[in-house]
């Protein structure tokens, strides 16, 4: 049976690779790491992988609205989501000692989840890099002493690294929401209750009213509304609407096309359950 060929972001044992492995549940997977969330975007538009896994939001450190505009930019398709619970760990060679550390290298999104924990170990200097996990691997790689890299437990065992705090984060309601991306647009899912969607156009407050009331009326729940991150005048911006049938979503999106400019269906996809249960009880700095 011929793998799917998935493009994450990150190497092995990142939150990536696990949240692919998730989002194409039964399906023989092949990961193809990507070291930008750019790189990801051109490698499926390039069709060098089949489908791309990319986070969108997280708990802690709020949306990734750059990633949207990715998305609209390499005219991509949002196919489906999911949650994932994060947990991060503090993780170093073997037999290095959590006060003889200097550095500590990871992902700055996973660096902003640990915020607390680093800022009670002052003598930890975060250095930033593309990967969690490969952040453990280029400690084991290049047997980097004095330095420690906070990662999921995975890494932490593909790379024999030796775990010394876990559960660092600031909360263990830590959860990463996922999108699975593809080159075209997928068949209408008859229980789609999501849509994800982009237009331009600075709204006026009297536009922003008419849009509310539309919503209203389809009994569509307008769950994200943001501008998007532009260095152009362009103002474009991103909306999640919620319903509870397909039907009232393409309905309200047929009605608030006309006052909007550009708009464009990024996917109409089922909206993936937030996890209720947490990681682990958060252990404050099991420091060994
Ligand atoms: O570094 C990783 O392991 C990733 O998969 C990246 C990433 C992210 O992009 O937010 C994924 C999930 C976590 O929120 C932390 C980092």
């Amino acid at each position: 049976m011929n793998r799917t060929r998935i493009a994450i972001q990150g190497g092995p044992a990142s939150f990536h690779d696990a949240a692919a492995r998730q989002l194409l549940a039964g399906n023989p997977v092949e990961t193809v790491p990507c070291t930008t969330f750019r790189s990801l975007c051109a490698a499926l538009q390039q069709a060098e992988v089949d489908v791309a896994a990319m986070a969108i939001e997280n708990t802690l450190a709020g949306s990734l609205l750059p990633n949207y505009g990715l998305v609209q930019e390499y005219g991509l398709h949002i196919a489906a989501e999911l949650w994932m619970p994060i947990d991060q760990n503090l993780m170093a060679l073997p037999g290095q000692r959590i006060d003889a550390l200097q550095t500590v290298l990871s992902h700055p999104v996973a660096l902003a989840q640990c915020s607390s924990f680093l800022q009670r170990h002052p003598h930890l200097h975060p250095q930033e890099t593309h990967d969690t996990a490969d952040s453990a691997k280029l400690i084991q790689e290049q047997q980097l002493q004095n330095t420690a890299a906070i990662a999921g437990k995975a890494a932490a065992a593909l790379y024999g690294l030796e775990i010394l705090a876990e559960g660092i984060a600031e909360s263990n309601q830590n959860h990463t929401r996922f999108l699975l991306l593809q080159r075209e647009q997928p068949a209408t899912l008859a229980i789609a209750n999501k849509a994800i969607l982009t237009f331009r156009k600075p709204l006026h407050t009297s536009t922003l009213t008419l849009l509310l009331s539309l919503l209203q009326k389809h009994r569509v729940e307008l769950a994200l509304l943001q501008h998007l991150p532009s260095t152009t005048e362009r103002g474009d911006m991103v909306a999640e609407l919620e319903a509870e049938h397909v039907e009232q979503l393409q309905e309200a999106i047929g009605q608030v096309r006309p006052l909007v400019e550009e708009l464009q269906v990024l996917g109409l996809l089922q909206k993936a359950a937030r996890p209720a249960a947490t990681v682990s009880e958060k252990e404050t700095a099991a420091i060994h």
